[in-house]
């Protein structure tokens, strides 16, 4: 059996090191490469969790040879995302994406170089199936509930806010919904930021405690009603089985897709 050639970007981080370890233990995968350009490792094998595992560690993108990986997974930085998936996708290796902060014009020109060299490519704000679900019934409630307000909690390190999980919920909401102003329009915030950012006038509210990993509320108000979705991630490892299935058949696409509901 071919096995599939993957590279995990960001592979010191949170999530970098919990995919290392699944790619590792998947027999259908072969981790050929980590990336990470403020490693001080030449080999995986000089890490104290990885001791067994001869796997190079690349520090710069030039060095990677793209006959050699399959699929690139992709956990790093909002700064560092757009540069490493054009060179993904411009060396014919397939993007797993779970990096958010990816602005609308950086996603549009990414889908542009995906379909032109034809790779198949999938940005996934979230990878939990809750997440997912979570999404999918938000948007589904706000058809008859159109006045939502979204609640993100996370742990204290993250970078970006709101999350790429709030973010797509709003925009997935949007979608089937007009834009409203939500609340008395004559409010005012006697403290700058008190009613959150403002997404087609559903407001985001972005909660960042230790202790918290990655947890979203959707809630929805009507006349004498209201109605709360929640989904909570309680380890990182809950985000794996996602990423699997994404290696597994992110190849048989020539498009970038945006959600991991487009492959379930
Ligand atoms: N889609 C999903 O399901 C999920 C998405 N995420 C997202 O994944 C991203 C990473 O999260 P998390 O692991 O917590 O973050 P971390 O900060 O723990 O990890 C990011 C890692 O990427 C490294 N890095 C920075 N720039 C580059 C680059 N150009 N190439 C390769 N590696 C680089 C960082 O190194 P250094 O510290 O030296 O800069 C760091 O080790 C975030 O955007 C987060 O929102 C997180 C969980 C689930
Ligand atoms: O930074 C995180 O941790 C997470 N980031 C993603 C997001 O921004 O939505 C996915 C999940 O919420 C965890």
């Amino acid at each position: 059996m071919v096995m599939i050639k993957v590279l995990v970007a960001g592979f010191k981080g949170r999530m970098g090191n919990t995919t290392t370890k699944m790619v590792l233990e998947n027999t259908d995968f072969e981790l050929a490469g980590v990336y990470d350009p403020s490693a001080s490792e030449s080999n995986l094998s000089e890490l104290p969790d990885f001791e067994n595992e001869d796997v190079p560690v690349y520090t710069k993108a030039v060095d990677i040879d793209g006959s050699t990986i399959d699929v690139w997974i992709d956990f790093t930085s909002p700064v560092s995302v757009y540069e490493n998936v054009k060179f993904a996708l411009s060396h014919s290796i397939s993007p797993v994406i779970g990096t958010t902060g990816l602005t609308n014009d950086q996603v549009d020109e990414l889908k542009k170089i995906a379909k032109k060299n034809k790779v198949g490519g999938l940005i996934a704000p979230n990878f939990g199936i809750s997440a997912v679900l979570l999404m999918q019934f938000a948007q589904q409630a706000a058809k008859y509930l159109p006045d939502v307000e979204i609640i993100e909690m996370h742990h204290d390190k993250k970078l970006d806010a709101p999350s790429g999980t709030a973010l797509n919920t709003a925009k997935l909401i949007s979608e089937v919904r007009k834009q409203k102003i939500q609340g008395n329009p004559e409010e005012k915030e006697s403290l700058i930021g008190a009613r959150g950012a403002d997404y087609e006038g559903m407001r985001i509210h972005s909660v960042r405690l230790p202790g918290y990993v990655a947890h979203e509320q959707v809630l929805f108000g009507g006349q004498g009603e209201a109605l709360t979705i929640r989904q909570d991630s309680f380890d990182r490892i809950s985000f794996m089985s996602g990423v699997e299935v994404a290696v597994k058949k992110i190849r048989d696409y020539d498009e970038l897709l945006i959600g991991l509901e487009n492959l379930l």
